[in-house]
């Protein structure tokens, strides 16, 4: 949150916090309060319907929506930024992304079949910028049968083109125990990546 707040383009956060935890979840957000307008709002048991619950608090007139993990929580300032900057630029949807470094395979029952071309495999990170309008559209009549995990899938599902600027390693999502450990490694050791912030 402190990133977030502290990003150039970032006017009002709306976070979608766990049932019951709003109250907590707020005064946990009372020291960027000041920084930026602060919404919480309850979130769902799936991500889309948390992503559609905070979606329905964001004023009407915000043209530049932004969907961001919590657990990517040491993604620099300029990131935001650079998504920001690059709806504003005429980008429908923006993801950043970074190339995978492992060989991925396609597994089934156990068993490999298939190995696509590491090339063109990129791991998509969030903060996901989008063009309001289009990202209300897709929440409101969500593809159906998808097997949604980001923001950015149900766009291209729907048939926009979604673009793919730099993402950052410090962008890693804590989601295992040994994510937790880097975290602490890079706050203990490391400056943010990329100082770029809002003046
Ligand atoms: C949106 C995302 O971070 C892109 O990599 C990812 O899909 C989120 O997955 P989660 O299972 O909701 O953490």
């Amino acid at each position: 949150m402190h990133a977030l707040s502290r990003a150039a383009g970032v006017d009002v956060v709306v976070v979608a916090c766990p049932p019951g935890s709003s109250a907590r979840v707020t005064s946990l957000l009372a020291p960027v309060a000041g920084r930026c307008e602060v919404h919480v709002v309850e979130g769902a048991p799936d991500r889309q319907g948390s992503v559609r619950a905070a979606l329905d608090r964001v004023p009407g007139d915000v043209d530049v929506v932004l969907v961001h993990d919590a657990a990517r929580c040491l993604t620099p300032p300029a990131v935001f930024a650079d998504v920001v900057r690059a709806v504003r630029a005429g980008a429908r949807a923006v993801v950043p992304a970074l190339p995978v470094t492992d060989t991925i395979k396609q597994v089934r029952g156990g068993v490999v079949v298939g190995t696509p071309d590491r090339r063109e495999l990129w791991a998509v990170q969030t903060p996901q910028g989008f063009d309001a309008a289009l990202l209300r559209a897709v929440h409101a009549d969500p593809p159906a049968g998808l097997a949604v995990t980001d923001d950015a899938g149900m766009v291209e599902a729907a048939g926009h083109e979604v673009l793919v600027v730099p993402g950052s390693e410090h962008a890693f999502k804590i989601t295992r125990p040994i994510d937790l450990l880097l975290a602490e490694a890079v706050l203990a050791g490391h400056a943010p990546e990329r100082a770029e912030e809002a003046p």
